[in-house]
């Protein structure tokens, strides 16, 4: 299985951690959404696996293989900081990097024709890249990135400032590549995006891969949103102080009757709420939530940090 495998990155700038243990796979045919907040550590790693920065420790492998510099051709990568040349034509561009990546003229040829035409931009060949609209520009660097026939796709943030019509060309693009075999890792900010592509999401706090897995198995997390409508209760205090409860949240009020969202971790907090809200008013609705991706990022990403050694021995030694 060709499949991508980050082991144990570290990466320190100065004092900064940027990548602590950071490990995760993408499998061979999968698209993988690599998601975090601002300064997490996503480009850190995929810069890593692209060989561009080096690690302090943990390595990178594709295929069983250590992803080493021949390896690194056969990887397609769209780097966040767009690296076309300005003064030089569309197609005249691919097709020198297509050669540089070793494909024959008439190989490289054929594939600049094919990827400007999948992207819309054949019109575009004989344009100096700086002349294209932002938009246009990023198309002509995904086919930058696909040109050579990568088995293996990095691309930092390429979604950023498309407009919905190239958004639905990138992704059936990307969903082709990922049909044929080909890992592909892409970072975004987009959680609905993520969400609607992605086989699996890897979430990354402080350098560090905090929640992994399919969406749904992201949303299996130990709480449990339950939606409760009662009739007949104008206030939602009947949940205040509900065993196994760890928040509450009013999310509507229509006359008297109420809707609550009650955050969960009790298997039996259903029966509990059920009997409370019965209590108090007529009980017309209780479902549990599908939290979104939006939502279960929000979640990791706020949680509390774990304490580190010295903290805790900080604590002890003050108590
Ligand atoms: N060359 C560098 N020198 C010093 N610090 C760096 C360097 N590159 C990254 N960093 C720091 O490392 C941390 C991780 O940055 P990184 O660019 O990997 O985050 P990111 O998850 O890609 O963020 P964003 O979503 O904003 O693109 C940040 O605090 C950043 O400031």
């Amino acid at each position: 299985m060709a499949d991508l495998v980050i082991s144990g990155l570290r990466k320190k700038f100065g004092t900064l951690q940027a990548l602590d243990d950071m490990s995760f796979t993408v499998k061979s045919g999968e698209i993988f959404g690599f998601v975090g907040s601002n300064g997490a550590g996503k480009t850190t790693t995929m810069r890593i696996a692209l060989g561009v920065l080096a690690a302090d420790a943990g390595e990178v492998t594709f295929d069983g293989e250590k992803l080493d510099l021949a390896g690194r051709r056969h990887v397609g990568y769209m780097p966040e900081e767009r690296g076309l040349y300005p003064k030089m034509k569309v197609g005249d561009q691919l097709i020198y990097l297509a050669r540089l990546h070793g494909m024959s003229a008439d190989e490289a040829q054929a594939s600049m024709e094919h990827w400007t035409e999948r992207l819309n931009i054949a019109a575009r060949r004989d344009d100096d890249v700086q002349k294209l609209s932002l938009g246009n520009q990023q198309r002509v660097q995904l086919a930058a990135a696909l040109v050579h026939d990568p088995k293996l796709l990095i691309l930092d943030e390429p979604f950023s400032g498309l407009d919905p019509v190239a958004v639905e060309v990138m992704s059936s693009v990307l969903r082709d590549r990922a049909d044929a075999g080909v890992p592909v890792i892409f970072s975004s900010h987009q959680l609905d995006l993520v969400e609607r592509l992605c086989d699996r999401v890897g979430i990354v706090r402080n350098g560090l891969m905090v929640a992994c897995g399919t969406i749904d198995e992201l949303r299996r997390t130990p709480r449990t949103d339950i939606d409760v409508t009662v009739a007949g209760d104008s206030t939602g205090s009947w949940a205040d102080g509900l065993e196994g409860q760890h928040g509450i949240k009013r999310e509507g009020q229509h006359g008297d009757t109420t809707r609550l969202s009650i955050n969960t971790d009790d298997a039996a907090a259903r029966a509990t709420i059920v009997s409370a809200a019965s209590a108090t008013g007529r009980l017309t609705q209780l479902t549990d939530r599908r939290r979104s991706l939006s939502e279960l990022f929000q979640h990791v990403v706020s949680a509390e940090e774990p304490e580190t050694e010295e903290q805790t021995d900080a604590k002890e030694a003050t108590a």
